[in-house]
């Protein structure tokens, strides 16, 4: 199966707070329904937080490792991740793929190490059921601290491994991960590979943007290719558009 990562930067305008990107979500919703006709019908859907989950962890305070304990502050910061998670179901039901919700806040939860626990039964079972799952970036339970961010990069990772993944592909605004030149580096064997070429996010991320993509990635067992959008028709097709991320695992 693929588990295929939608970023939070590419299905919203990361500049304009609560806003999709209406015709990048059409579009990939249009890859993911011809891949389907194409036999593809294996896909995991994450999506990231954009515009939407975002500026709302910042203003709570709340990251992956701190938490947030006022319920208004979970109810924003969920609240505007299930916003942006009907827009992808819509954007993917015009477009005639099967899409159904997993909201990772009624499954997960992190120990008090942080470590996280994502049950994947359910998602492997919708999968087997003809659905393709759509989960997102959302807050977690986190012994000992409320409940803190959870990226759709660590869903991926986890899914990915739970699930046996055969590829990963994650779709963001940039073509790859780039070098000092703004080439994009083709593969990425370790952290030290890239270190001094990688940076957060451009826009509001309390999650870590793409140095926080690669060092998840490299955790993985399967390959990982970080594309732009042009590009997901190809990777879905079996093409390593864009950095292919090789874990150390
Ligand atoms: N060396 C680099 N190569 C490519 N992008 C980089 C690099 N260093 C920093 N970045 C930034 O990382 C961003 C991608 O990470 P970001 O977390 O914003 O993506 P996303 O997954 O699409 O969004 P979200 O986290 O909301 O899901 C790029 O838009 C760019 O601004
Ligand atoms: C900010 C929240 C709640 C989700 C973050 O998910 P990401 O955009 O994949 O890092």
């Amino acid at each position: 199966m693929i588990v295929l990562k939608l970023g939070g930067s590419v299905v919203t305008e990361k500049d304009r707070e609560e806003t999709v990107d209406g015709a990048a979500l059409e579009e990939a919703a249009a890859a993911i329904a011809a891949a389907r006709d194409g036999g593809v019908d294996d896909v995991v859907v994450v999506h990231g937080g954009g515009s939407f989950g975002h500026p709302h962890a910042e203003e709570w305070g709340a990251s992956t490792t701190e938490g947030v304990r006022d319920v208004d502050g979970v109810t924003a910061i969920h609240g505007a991740m299930t916003t942006l998670n009907k827009f992808v179901l819509r954007a993917l039901h015009d477009a005639d793929v099967p899409a159904v919700p997993v909201h990772p806040l009624s499954a997960a939860h992190r120990d008090r190490d942080g470590a996280l626990t994502l049950p994947s039964e359910q998602v492997a079972t919708l999968l087997d059921e003809g659905f393709v799952p759509v989960l997102h970036g959302d807050l977690v339970a986190h012994a000992g601290e409320g409940a803190t961010v959870l990226s759709g990069d660590e869903i991926v990772t986890s899914l990915a491994d739970s699930m046996d993944a055969a590829r990963v592909g994650v779709c963001s605004t940039v073509p790859g991960v780039l070098d000092a030149d703004d080439a994009v580096v083709p593969e990425i064997r370790s952290f030290d590979d890239v270190e001094n070429v990688l940076g957060g996010s451009s826009a509001t991320d309390v999650s870590g943007g793409m140095a926080g993509k690669v060092r998840e990635l490299l955790a993985l067992g399967a390959p990982a290719s970080i594309f732009d959008l042009d590009a997901l028709p190809a990777f879905l097709a079996g093409d390593e558009p864009g950095t292919t991320v090789h874990g150390d695992r």
